[in-house]
């Protein structure tokens, strides 16, 4: 089995608004492993977005992470790091939330890379396509060749303040070879002509030849993780599929593991070998994707299941179940199952707050969350879900009343939990 390259655990990120504390990521764990495609698939607003940008700490206030490790297998890193923060690393892992700010920037490029729906918000528009994917090179070559001295000269930017930012000199490519590998970058990612289209600016590719200018980009620093946040969503579904085919051709010459952020549950199927299904700030569901979509326990899950969107047709915005992911504000947060306004399997034990179960084990042998550090790398459960129908059936006589969560007068007033009869 292939090893954990990223172990998330206890990750959490709020919003602190005028209008209140969002709690956008709530204690989320997971994992990635070398080579894979790792999905987080959940509705609009479900977190998914938040939970990437706090991985790699671009999280822009009013946000911010309030706790959580962020463990990074990379030797090299780790033993750069231990004389000085001996707490940030575990073995060959490096907890990547407690190494000095400039340390963790400087892994934005050369370990985790970011690709995302809108192209141009890695591309500058005053520089030629060639010219920023040669910087991305360059970065990267001075980040191998030494690791310090590039830590403290780029300090304070990450790569996309490094490459917009307008100290840059126009059209100067840092070097011929540097200008000859973004050509070879671009003819990779599938763009005819590349040694002419090098010298064209954003504005003069098409919307599916940007999105692979912006993959080649994202390429050229060698990452050890590609974070792809929606990718193909702007895209028309022919185009979609291309890229994520893409995307897939160059994970197997590469080595890297993707982290795949998307609503359409066409896009894990045809990319993901594991999944972790998001709502409300958390991962509800996850387990490789045949545990996922064959045996689904979470109703949310299946809800989501049940329509998935052609990648041959036009892929709605889903909304399979009737409501809506909460605005996620703590005070409305109560201490029960947040699915379960929404959930045809309401039961009065949903009223407490589910903790992640191992489907299919017994009570005993649950695991309480996600487990344990860096060190503790032996898994039980693969397939885990916030949902007490992991342990038991459903169990009509428990139903709460259809109405249950529409009276808004029980919500204000009647909040506080009642005791609940739980037969086990
Ligand atoms: N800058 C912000 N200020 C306040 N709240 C925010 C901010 N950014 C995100 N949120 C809130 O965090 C929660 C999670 O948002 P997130 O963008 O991660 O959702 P998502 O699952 O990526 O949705 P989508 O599919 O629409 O991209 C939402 O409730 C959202 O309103
Ligand atoms: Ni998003």
């Amino acid at each position: 089995m292939a090893e954990d390259l990223l172990r998330v655990r206890d990750l959490s990120t709020r919003f602190f608004t005028e209008d209140g504390q969002v709690n956008a990521v709530e204690s989320v764990d997971f994992d990635v492993r070398d080579g894979e495609v790792f999905g987080i698939v959940g509705e609009s607003g479900s977190g998914k977005s938040v939970t990437a940008l706090s991985v790699i700490d671009l999280v822009e206030s009013p946000g911010r992470i309030t706790s959580g490790e962020v463990w990074y297998r990379n030797a090299d890193l780790a033993e750069e790091v231990r004389d000085d923060t001996p707490e940030a690393v575990d073995g060959e892992f490096v907890d990547v939330r407690r190494v000095p700010e400039n340390v963790r920037r400087s892994l934005r490029g050369p370990s985790f890379s970011t690709i995302f729906q809108d192209p141009m918000s890695s591309l500058n528009p005053s520089l030629t396509v060639g010219e920023q994917i040669a910087e991305a090179v360059e970065v990267q070559r001075r980040a191998r060749s030494n690791p310090r001295s590039t830590r403290s000269r780029t300090q304070g930017y990450g790569l996309t303040d490094l490459l917009s930012s307008a100290v840059l000199p126009s059209k100067s490519y840092v070097s011929d070879e540097s200008r000859a590998e973004a050509i070879d970058l671009l003819e990779q990612v599938g763009i005819p002509d590349p040694a002419e289209r090098a010298d064209e600016y954003p504005h003069e590719f098409s919307g599916g030849m940007l999105q692979r200018a912006m993959i080649a980009q994202a390429l050229a620093g060698e990452p050890d993780v590609l974070i792809a946040d929606e990718p193909t969503t702007a895209l028309d579904v022919t185009i979609q599929a291309q890229i994520l085919d893409l995307l897939r051709d160059l994970q197997d010459e590469t080595g890297m593991s993707i982290m795949m952020i998307t609503h359409n549950l066409g896009v894990i199927a045809r990319m993901c070998d594991r999944v972790g299904v998001m709502y409300a700030g958390e991962i509800v569901e996850r387990g490789t994707l045949e545990d996922v979509f064959d045996d689904p326990v979470h109703p949310y899950t299946r809800g989501l299941l049940g329509s998935i969107p052609d990648l041959d047709d036009p892929a709605p915005r889903l909304q399979p179940i009737e409501g809506n992911v909460p605005d996620l504000y703590d005070e409305e947060m109560e201490d029960r199952c947040y699915f379960a306004d929404r959930c045809p399997k309401a039961m009065e034990e949903c009223l407490n707050h589910p903790p992640e179960f191992e489907v299919g084990a017994t009570p005993e042998e649950s695991p309480e969350g996600g487990g344990g550090t860096a060190d503790s790398g032996e898994r039980t459960g693969e397939h885990t879900a916030r949902c007490v129908l992991a342990q038991h059936e459903y169990d009509p006589s428990q139903a709460l009343p259809n109405d249950y969560f529409e009276s808004g007068a029980r919500r204000k007033s009647e909040s506080e939990p009642e005791e609940v009869s739980a037969d086990d």
